[in-house]
């Protein structure tokens, strides 16, 4: 069996995993309808008469299955068996609620030996991102003397020097905000997007103390709503408040929004933005010149070989993290602990190949279940979120690094237990079969000496543990499966090492199935589509400033409007663009209401005489 499958886990084009020969092909045999734990073979593989009898076999194995789950004694030592931890980070691993099988783990090895190899690659400066030639350095911020040339390692140093200094300068109030009476900056306004907004807010939510130095909001959207909120509840402590603009690419629109409107609240209270302003992008891009023609207060450097959503170990993370009292270092410790430990070319003592190789399992290779994150710690809240974007953006590809469409991926989201408890965990338990759990554990509930018991023997944090232990009993005992992730304590030593250990499972996964992790042509389209919606509504303002400037003045249909648009196939999209912005008092509706289509004519408030010969 062994010699006829080993073939099909090689990266040759043809044997790729295929959604074709999912489930449908065998309905009655679906892993599905079997009892867990499985003991079937992925059914991305495919069809031959070869695995064709390796499910019937697996039909015969169901009662065994069977067994198993009601066995303590086989399920306690399934848990031993394949229990990990890092003692010196105080971190563990249980995946012994995935069903994957020994024959299962030895046909992955080859595939896992060859992932190890690309890694090490990887790690020692190869083009690991092909299609953006690019190497992938993220792995260098937390341990310098990876970086494959000294200048890049003096330069990931010097960094992290100047950002602890910069960050002990603006805390100790040495760096002043010009014009407030609090004579220190007291707030972080982050305005980014991505991953130049998840990381820091992940690490915001999970590690700051409860009255840090300074305080962060953030701005992550073009929502002018959202950005006047943020505005508004920073009140007249703008004055005293540092705004971190971060982008990678230093043009991403919804950022270079958001720092319009807040230069423009700024100007607007009297402020000098530039004096509180900071930009974390790469070197000569369009924030990068603009912060410097401008004179703002800072500037820190993104580099082309870290992602964004492998950024939270650059400045990007680091800097808004210092500014709150966290201690970087021992984040970037952590997460250096756990590179070290993912190094391993042994499946079963490497975190981040068990967990590779259980979302493997778990979805078939092809993304068929979607993977739900449940920390049990409301600081961890916004994991699943950060998550999403490090694995949906490196997995969620159309074609393999051979050019096959595959329609990749692994579906994450998640909020927090036991809340979710109360919200969707009834559908996870009893409803349509289509993910697998990720159970974060926190160990230590509260700081030492805080407890206190609610009822005889029993704590708040009791009730914690009891229901996450419950909800991964329930979720077994119908035959879904679930990972456990355990740590100690909510530590900047711990959130790192969980970063690290996600980034390479993600990377690992990803060498797998044979895609590359390290691009997202896919969000590229969004944003032209974006800009031809952009392009078409100033046509339109144009077209109808010039049937406003005639005397007397036209109002025009909507099928006017794009005829003289030439866009007669875009009437749909200047419908919508003319409902916008009458919506905002932008237009005029001469007739009609925009609820009916086709009773609009259209001219505008005022003719622009300009407009017309520009
Ligand atoms: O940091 P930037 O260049 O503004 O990009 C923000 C985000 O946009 C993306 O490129 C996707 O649009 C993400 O990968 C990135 O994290």
């Amino acid at each position: 069996m062994m010699a006829s499958l080993s073939g099909l886990y090689s990266s040759s084009p043809s044997l790729k995993p295929s959604k074709n020969l999912s489930f449908k092909a065998l309905p009655a045999l679906s892993r599905d309808s079997f009892s867990f734990p499985h003991t079937s073979r992925p059914t991305n593989l495919p069809l031959t008469l070869s695995s064709a009898r390796s499910v019937a076999r697996d039909i015969s194995h169901a009662d065994s299955k069977k067994e198993l789950l009601k066995d303590p004694d086989a399920l306690w030592k399934r848990y031993l068996d394949w229990f990990y931890q890092q003692k010196e980070l105080g971190l563990y691993l249980d995946i012994s609620r995935v069903g994957f099988t020994d024959e299962f783990v030895a046909e992955m090895e080859p595939r896992f030996q060859a992932a190890f190899k690309a890694m090490e690659d990887l790690e020692k400066g190869s083009i690991a991102n092909p299609d953006e030639g690019r190497m992938v350095g993220h792995y260098w911020l937390r341990n310098s003397k990876l970086a494959p040339k000294p200048t890049l390692k003096t330069l990931i140093e010097n960094t992290l020097d100047s950002i602890c200094a910069f960050s002990d300068d603006i805390i100790s109030g040495k760096i002043k905000p010009p014009s407030s009476p609090e004579g220190r900056f007291t707030q972080i306004l982050s305005v980014g997007i991505g991953g130049s907004a998840l990381g820091p807010q992940f690490v915001a939510e999970a590690l700051a103390p409860d009255n840090p130095p300074l305080k962060i909001r953030f701005i992550d959207n073009t929502d002018p709503a959202g950005i006047d909120h943020q505005i508004a509840q920073l009140g007249p402590e703008l004055a005293s408040t540092l705004v971190i603009v971060i982008s990678k690419s230093g043009g991403t629109p919804e950022t270079r929004n958001g720092l319009l409107e807040v230069q423009k609240a700024f100007r607007e209270a009297g402020l000098n933005f530039a004096k509180q302003g900071v930009a974390i992008t790469q070197e000569n891009s369009l924030l990068d010149n603009t912060a410097r023609i401008e004179g703002w207060l800072a500037r820190f450097p993104m580099y082309d070989w870290v992602g964004g959503r492998t950024s939270i170990m650059s400045a990007v993370g680091l800097l808004p993290a210092a500014l709150q009292g966290i201690n970087v270092r021992e984040m970037l410790t952590g997460a250096a602990l756990m590179d070290e430990a993912t190094r391993t070319t042994s499946i079963k003592n490497n975190p981040a190949a068990l967990l590779a190789m259980c979302w493997y399992w778990a979805s078939n290779g092809v993304g068929s279940k979607d993977m739900v994150v449940l920390p049990y710690k409301d600081s961890l809240l916004l994991f699943s979120r950060y998550l999403q974007q490090l694995v949906m953006e490196s997995l969620g590809k159309e074609f393999d690094l051979d050019g096959n469409t595959v329609n990749q991926g692994l579906t994450v989201y998640g909020n927090k237990g036991s809340t979710d408890q109360h919200a969707y965990i009834q559908q996870l338990r009893d409803g349509v079969h289509n993910f697998f759990a990720t159970f974060i554990e926190v160990l230590r509930d509260r700081p030492p000496g805080h407890d206190w018991e609610l009822e005889p023997g029993v704590t708040c944090g009791d009730y914690l543990f009891g229901m996450l232990q419950g909800t991964r009993s329930a979720l077994y005992a119908n035959g879904r499966e679930s990972i456990s992730v355990t740590i100690e304590e909510v530590t900047p030593r711990s959130v790192g090492a969980l970063i690290a250990l996600y980034e390479r499972a993600v990377g690992l996964y990803a060498s797998i199935v044979n895609i590359n992790a390290y691009h997202q042509p896919g969000v590229e389209a969004g944003k032209k589509a974006a800009a031809e919606v952009l392009a078409l509504q100033k046509r339109v303002l144009s077209v109808l400033n010039e049937a406003t400037c005639k005397d007397p003045v036209e109002p025009l249909t909507l099928e006017e409007i794009a005829d003289r648009c030439h866009a007669p196939e875009e009437i749909e999209m200047i419908y919508k663009i003319i409902a916008h912005m009458s919506a905002n008092d932008r237009v005029l509706i001469a007739e009609g209401n925009c609820g009916s289509p086709r009773s609009i004519k259209v001219y505008l408030g005022e003719c622009n005489v300009d407009d017309l010969y520009a």
